[in-house]
C-alpha cells in the first residue's frame, strides 16, 4: 500500500487522475470502478481534460458504480445513476450502455445484486476502483462493522450517512433509508484500489 499526502484537493485530483489515466491509457479492455461523493468530483473533471491532452480514451471502458439508493425515483438528479451520468459518463465520453449502477428500483433486490456481481465477473473484474470514505468510515455504502467477505447486497444506511448525504437532496427526509452496495469482498477483488480523502 502506498500513502500519498498532498497539499490540497487540487493536487489530489491531479495526482489521482494521473494514476487513473496511467491504468487506462492504451488499455481498451480495462474496467473502471466508479465512486460517488464529493471527493472524486475534481478527479473526474481532471480526467475529462486528460481526454484531450493524452492518449486516454474511455469510450469503450466499462464502468461499475459502487452503490445506489434503493427506491429513488427514476430521473431524480440525486440518484447515483444520474450523478455518474452527469459527472463522469458525459464529460469523460464513456458509453452510457457500458456504465453500470446497481438497480435500486428492482422488485427483487437480491436478484439485482446477484446479477450485478455477475456483470462485474463477466466484464473480467475491476482494474482500478476509485474510493472515497465517509465521515463514519463507510466505503461504498459499507457501514462500519460490514464484513470483509461481503458481496453486493441491500443495506440500511447509518443515520450519520443519511445526515451527511442530505446535502445532495432537497431535504433530509428525501434521503432513502436503504441502499445497494458492492461488498468489501467485491471491492477487494479489484486489481488496484485508489482511495481519496480530501475532507471536503
Ligand atoms: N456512497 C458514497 C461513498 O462511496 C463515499 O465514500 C462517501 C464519502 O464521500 P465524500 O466524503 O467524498 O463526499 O459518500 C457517499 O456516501
Amino acid at each position: 500500500m502506498e500513502v500519498i499526502v498532498l497539499d490540497g484537493a487540487d493536487d489530489v485530483a491531479r495526482v489521482a487522475a494521473g494514476i487513473i489515466a496511467e491504468v487506462f491509457r492504451g488499455a481498451p479492455s480495462g474496467v473502471f470502478g466508479l465512486a460517488t461523493g464529493s471527493s472524486p468530483l475534481a478527479i473526474y473533471s481532471e480526467l475529462a481534460c486528460l481526454f484531450d491532452q493524452v492518449d486516454l480514451d474511455l469510450t469503450r471502458i466499462p464502468g461499475f458504480a459502487l452503490d445506489e439508493y434503493v427506491g429513488i425515483p427514476i430521473g431524480r438528479p440525486e440518484s447515483y445513476t444520474a450523478v455518474l451520468q452527469r459527472v463522469v459518463t458525459e464529460p469523460s465520453r464513456m458509453d452510457t450502455r457500458r456504465v453500470h449502477v446497481p438497480d435500486g428500483r428492482a422488485d427483487d433486490l437480491d436478484a439485482a445484486c446477484e446479477s450485478y456481481e455477475e456483470a462485474i465477473r463477466e466484464a473480467g473484474g475491476v482494474d482500478l476502483q476509485l474510493l472515497g470514505i465517509g465521515r463514519n468510515g463507510h466505503i461504498g455504502f459499507n457501514e462500519p462493522t460490514s464484513s470483509f467477505a461481503s458481496r453486493t447486497r441491500a443495506k440500511t444506511l447509518a443515520p450519520q450517512t443519511r445526515a451527511d448525504n442530505a446535502r445532495f437532496f432537497a431535504s433530509p427526509k428525501e434521503v432513502t433509508v436503504h441502499c445497494l452496495t458492492q461488498g468489501f469482498g467485491t471491492i477487494l477483488e479489484a486489481r488496484q484500489l485508489l482511495l481519496v480523502a480530501t475532507g471536503i
